[in-house]
C-alpha cells in the first residue's frame, strides 16, 4: 500500500488522516468532521483495506462464505465511481474487489455488480443500496465497516429516511472489542465537510453515542487561506459578459473552470448562451441522468473540456485538482454550499492554490458575503455553521486535543 501511496507523491499523511486513521485502527466508531480536500476518502480507505485483507488472510475467517466487508455510502454516482477508482488502486493488487450500485440504473445493473460474488467493499448511493437489500444481494449484519461519506448531504432530510433504514439493518459496534472476530459488529466511518444538526439524534439510535470519536480539524468550517475569494457585485444582465470575460482570462492562463449555478434550468439556459458565444464546455446538473453525468465529469476530468457548468450536484466531493477557478454564477443559498464549491479548488496534494469567483447581484445574497468576506479576511471560522455532533459527541481536535 506504500508503494502505491508513493507512485501517487502521497508521502506524508494529512493532519486529519494523523488522528483519524490510529482510531480506526483500534476499531472505535468515528466522525471525522474535516474541511474540503484534506483527503478523508484514504482516511477511512486505508484502515478498511487493511482490515478486510487482515481479515480474508485470517485462519479464523478461512472456512467462512464470502461476504461484502465494507458499505462506503455515497450521494451520487459521481462519487461511488471516484471513491471506487481510488478503492480499486489499492484492491486489486491485494486480490480484493471494489463494486459500485448507483442511482440511474435498473435493478438488472444492480444485480450485475454481485454476479461474481459478494464484493469485499461495496461502494452505494442510498436508493440503489436498498433496492439490493431488499433482494438480498448484500447482508448489512455481517458488514466489519460501514462509512457514511458526505455525510452532510446523506443526513439532509432528502436522504435522511433511506439513511434510517440502512442504518436499522447494520449492527453498529458501540465498542472496539465487539468489531473483532466471527461475529462482529461493524465499525461506524462518518466523514463530512459539513454537518447539520440531528446526525447526533440518528446516530444514537444505532449506537452508543458515547462510543464515537468525534476528529474535527482545526480549520473546519474556515475558508482555505491559500485560496483567493473574490465577490463581485454585479446587475444580472452583466452576469454573462462578466462570466466570459473571466473565462477568456483563465483560458490564457490554462486553467480549468467550475461555473456554479444554484439551477438545473439556469445550467441549461447558461449552457445555451455559451454555446452561442462559442464558448467549449460541458454540463451537469442533477436532472441529467447519473450515468451521464458521470461520463461528462470523466471528460472533464481527462482536459477534454476546460469549462464545466454544474449545479451544487457536482460541489459534494468530486475530486479534481484540474480547477483552478470556480465561479459562481448564482451566488449558494448556504454557506455549507460555499464551502462545498470553494472546496473544489486548492485541494491536498494539489500543486496551486486557487481562486473563487462569485457575482453577487441580489440584496438577500449581502449578508451571506458580509459573513464570508468576514470570514475569509479574519481567517476565522464561517458563523452558524456549528455541528450538532459537538455537542453529542466525545471532541477530539485534529490537533491531538480532547
Ligand atoms: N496525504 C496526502 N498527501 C497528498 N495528497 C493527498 C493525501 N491524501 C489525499 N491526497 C489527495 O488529496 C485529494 C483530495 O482528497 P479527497 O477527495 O479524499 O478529499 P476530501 O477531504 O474527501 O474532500 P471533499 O470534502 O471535497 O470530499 C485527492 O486527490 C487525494 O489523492
Amino acid at each position: 500500500m506504500v508503494d502505491i501511496l508513493s507512485g501517487d507523491n502521497i508521502i506524508y499523511p494529512t493532519s486529519v488522516q494523523l488522528q483519524t486513521i490510529p482510531k480506526l485502527m483500534r476499531g472505535h466508531n468515528v466522525l471525522c468532521a474535516a474541511e474540503t480536500g484534506t483527503g478523508k476518502t484514504l482516511t477511512y480507505l486505508l484502515p478498511v483495506i487493511h482490515r478486510l485483507k487482515g481479515e480474508l488472510d485470517a485462519d479464523e475467517f478461512r472456512d467462512a462464505a464470502p461476504r461484502t466487508g465494507c458499505v462506503v455510502l455515497v450521494p451520487s454516482r459521481e462519487l461511488a465511481e471516484q471513491v471506487k477508482y481510488v478503492a480499486k488502486a489499492f484492491c486489486d493488487p491485494l486480490g480484493m474487489t471494489v463494486k459500485v450500485v448507483g442511482g440511474g440504473k435498473g435493478v438488472g445493473n444492480i444485480m450485475l455488480a454481485f454476479a461474481g460474488g459478494p464484493p469485499d467493499i461495496l461502494v452505494a448511493t442510498p436508493g440503489a443500496l436498498l433496492k439490493a437489500l431488499r433482494r438480498r444481494c448484500v447482508a448489512m449484519d455481517e458488514l466489519s465497516f460501514f462509512v457514511v461519506d458526505e455525510a452532510d448531504t446523506l443526513f439532509d432530510p432528502s436522504f435522511a429516511g433511506m439513511l434510517g433504514d440502512i442504518l436499522a439493518q447494520t449492527h453498529v459496534a458501540s465498542k472496539p472489542s465487539e468489531t473483532q472476530g466471527p461475529g462482529r459488529r461493524a465499525q461506524l466511518m462518518v466523514v463530512g465537510a459539513t454537518f447539520p444538526g440531528g446526525v447526533g439524534d440518528v446516530l444514537a439510535q444505532v449506537t452508543d453515542l458515547g462510543s464515537v470519536v468525534t476528529v474535527t480539524s482545526k480549520m473546519l468550517h474556515f475558508l482555505m487561506p491559500h485560496v483567493k475569494q473574490t465577490f463581485l457585485k454585479v446587475r444580472g444582465e452583466d452576469k454573462l459578459p462578466e462570466l466570459r470575460q473571466a473565462l477568456e482570462t483563465a483560458e490564457r492562463g490554462g486553467s480549468a473552470v467550475l461555473v456554479f449555478c444554484n439551477r438545473a434550468s439556469t445550467v441549461n439556459w447558461l449552457g445555451y448562451m455559451l454555446e452561442d458565444l462559442g464558448v467549449a464546455h460541458a454540463r451537469i446538473q442533477g436532472e441529467m441522468p447519473a450515468a451521464v453525468r458521470a461520463g461528462v465529469f470523466r471528460s472533464f476530468q481527462k482536459g477534454l473540456v476546460n469549462v464545466l457548468l454544474c449545479s451544487d450536484v457536482a460541489s459534494r466531493g468530486l475530486d479534481t485538482c484540474r480547477a483552478r477557478l470556480v465561479v459562481n454564477y448564482d451566488f449558494p443559498e448556504s454557506q455549507a454550499d460555499y464551502i462545498h464549491r470553494a472546496g473544489r479548488v486548492g485541494r491536498a496534494g494539489g500543486e496551486v492554490g486557487g481562486a473563487v469567483l462569485s457575482f453577487v447581484t441580489h440584496p438577500w445574497d449581502v449578508e451571506l458575503v458580509q459573513a464570508i468576506e468576514t470570514a475569509a479576511r479574519r481567517r476565522s471560522s464561517l458563523p452558524s455553521m456549528e455541528s450538532a455532533i459537538r455537542r453529542s459527541a466525545p471532541q477530539e481536535g485534529a490537533d491531538g486535543s480532547s
